[in-house]
């Protein structure tokens, strides 16, 4: 493709040569993929800044640079103000505008992306639709998986993914959408059909200065749907109306508002709502009929993820009988709420909750059944939100009978000084600090008994921990029944 062409799609750049003859085959952000023919983009990251790369990009056969700041080299140079943003939009056009065909779902919020997105694709398969997924576990497309490094990943990725997605004839692309990834412009290039809003609790103040600010970066999903090619298409706010920052939310938009919830009036409502053990029902009401819904979720804010989950399937003109139907079959997501089953005589749930808000829900559902003693095992992400540290401490004891603080990546940070943050100005003493994960579990394990619960949070799916800058593999899961198996013997 012409890089002229490339180029139309920004409102405003300068070049240091003619580029009316330059030819791109590839656009690549990083200097070591770059391959011949390829327009290099230089991003000032977080770690190093990808002008101090353009000397192994144009090694590698980039034909044209594009910066924000002059640099020396035999290539063409365009200049744009900011390459991050710049990135967005000459990815889409470089790969022909994949989101404007291709229906796009976006959520956002601090907890419960991950289980709406599924939710999603489960209602979508049901209704004979192919589906792409990119979230925090993997991406996928049909039924094939793909590791991914971020839950958001960056604009190239996305539009070459999404390319890909329409490729093969996908009916729906369903994503989570980060607040780092609205802040850094990751999906300024994305056309959303869809975008839903699950709710906002404190998490990633170590990113955001305040929680106003992150609040803000949340809005920009909806103040971008549908401007992004004002193609004329109706597009969705999915908004949870029990959320305080609906207001903010909805009014950052100028589309259709599609409201959910269980206590304040809203479009999609549950009512009647029964939690159990093992199930949980309720009837739903919508703007186009009413439905039962049976499902094995446990939890209140499951009740919130499939509101939310079927308010935009039914703005995607998905029939309720379908949604009801998709529901009442979802076993559940992996590590969210996931029993570990070694035929013990107490319970073993291993969940993701790593922000103050998820484990409270969790722990008020666990409380909700439990017959015997709730066990916890927590610890807080290293190079992470610290300020959040003591509150999910408080937490874990406000529910626990006893508490066993732990490591949960602690990346480049010291672990002690980590469990010291937890457990600063705690009072109360039923807790032990087991820095090794693994011992925690296994301590935890021995300890119980009959109808006695244990809660292994903050890891879910991950099949490592992360020390230094090394993962080493670990599984909650595995270990718990490693543990349990021990145990029973
Ligand atoms: C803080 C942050 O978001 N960092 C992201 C950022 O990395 P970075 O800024 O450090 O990148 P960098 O290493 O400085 O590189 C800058 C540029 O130089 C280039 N480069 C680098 C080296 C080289 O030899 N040649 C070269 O050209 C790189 O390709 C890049 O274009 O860009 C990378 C590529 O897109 C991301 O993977 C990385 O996410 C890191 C891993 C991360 O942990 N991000 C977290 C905070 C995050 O984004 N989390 C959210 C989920 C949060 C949640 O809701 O739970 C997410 O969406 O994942
Ligand atoms: N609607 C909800 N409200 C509050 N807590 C929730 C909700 N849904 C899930 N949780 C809790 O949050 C944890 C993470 O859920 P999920 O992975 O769906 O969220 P996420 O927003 O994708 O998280 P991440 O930001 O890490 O990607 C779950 O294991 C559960 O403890
Ligand atoms: N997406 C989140 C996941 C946190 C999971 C938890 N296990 C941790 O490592 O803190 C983050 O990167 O902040
Ligand atoms: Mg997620």
């Amino acid at each position: 493709m012409k890089l002229l062409e490339i180029l139309s799609v920004l409102p405003f750049y300068e070049t240091t040569a003619s580029i009316e003859n330059v030819e791109i085959n590839n656009i690549e952000v990083d200097s070591r993929k770059v391959t011949d023919g390829s327009l290099f983009i230089c991003i000032n990251g977080f770690t190093v800044d990808g002008h101090d790369f353009i000397s192994q990009a144009v090694d590698n056969g980039a034909k044209a640079i594009l910066a924000e700041k002059n640099v020396d080299t035999s290539v063409p140079t365009i200049l744009v103000a900011d390459s991050s943003r710049a990135i967005a939009v000459i990815a889409a056009k470089f790969y022909n505008f994949p989101t404007k065909k291709l229906p796009l779902v976006g959520v956002t919020g601090t907890n419960g992306k991950t289980t709406v997105t599924y939710l999603l694709e489960s209602i979508f398969n049901q209704n004979d639709m192919k589906t792409g997924v990119i979230g925090t576990i993997q991406m996928k497309i049909g039924p094939d998986s793909y590791p991914v490094s971020n839950t958001t990943p960056d604009a190239l990725f996305l539009q070459k993914t999404f390319r890909q997605m329409a490729n093969v004839n996908v009916d729906k692309a369903i994503m989570e959408v980060s607040s780092h990834a609205l802040d850094m412009g990751r999906v300024y290039g994305c056309d959303f059909d869809i975008a839903v809003f699950t709710n906002l609790s404190q998490d990633h103040l170590d990113y955001h200065k305040n929680m106003d600010d992150y609040r803000h970066a949340k809005s920009l999903l909806f103040a971008q749907l549908g401007n992004t090619y004002n193609d004329g298409h109706k597009k969705y706010a999915v908004i949870n109306e029990d959320d305080p920052n609906n207001g903010v939310l909805k009014r950052s938009t100028a589309q259709h508002v599609v409201t959910y919830g269980c206590v304040n009036d809203a479009q999609v409502m549950a009512i009647d709502i029964n939690l159990e053990v093992t199930k949980t029902s309720f009837r739903m009401n919508t703007p186009v009929g009413s439905i039962q819904v049976d499902s094995q979720l446990i939890g209140m804010f499951n009740v919130y993820n499939m509101l939310a989950a079927s308010a935009a399937a039914i703005s995607a003109n998905v029939p309720l009988q379908v949604i009801k139907d998709a529901l009442g079959d979802i076993k559940g997501v992996s590590g969210r709420f996931e029993p570990v089953d070694g035929d013990q005589n107490f319970a073993a749930i291993v969940d993701y909750a790593h922000t103050p808000d998820s484990l409270e829900n969790v722990l008020q559902t666990i409380k909700g059944f439990a017959k015997q003693k709730v066990y916890v095992i927590v610890g807080c992400g290293g190079d992470r939100d610290k300020t959040k540290r003591p509150l999910m401490a408080s937490i874990a004891l406000e529910y626990a009978d006893q508490v066993f603080f732990t490591s949960d990546n602690p990346r480049t940070e010291d672990p002690k000084s980590i469990l010291d943050d937890m457990i600063e100005g705690i009072e109360e003493s039923h807790y032990e600090v087991i820095e090794d994960r693994r011992e925690a579990i296994f301590h935890a394990v021995s300890l119980a008994e009959e109808d006695d619960i244990i809660l292994i949070a903050g890891k879910g799916h991950e099949t490592y921990q992360e020390i230094g800058n090394i993962r080493y593999d670990f599984d909650d899961r595995e270990v718990a029944k490693e543990a349990i198996k021990i145990k029973e013997k």
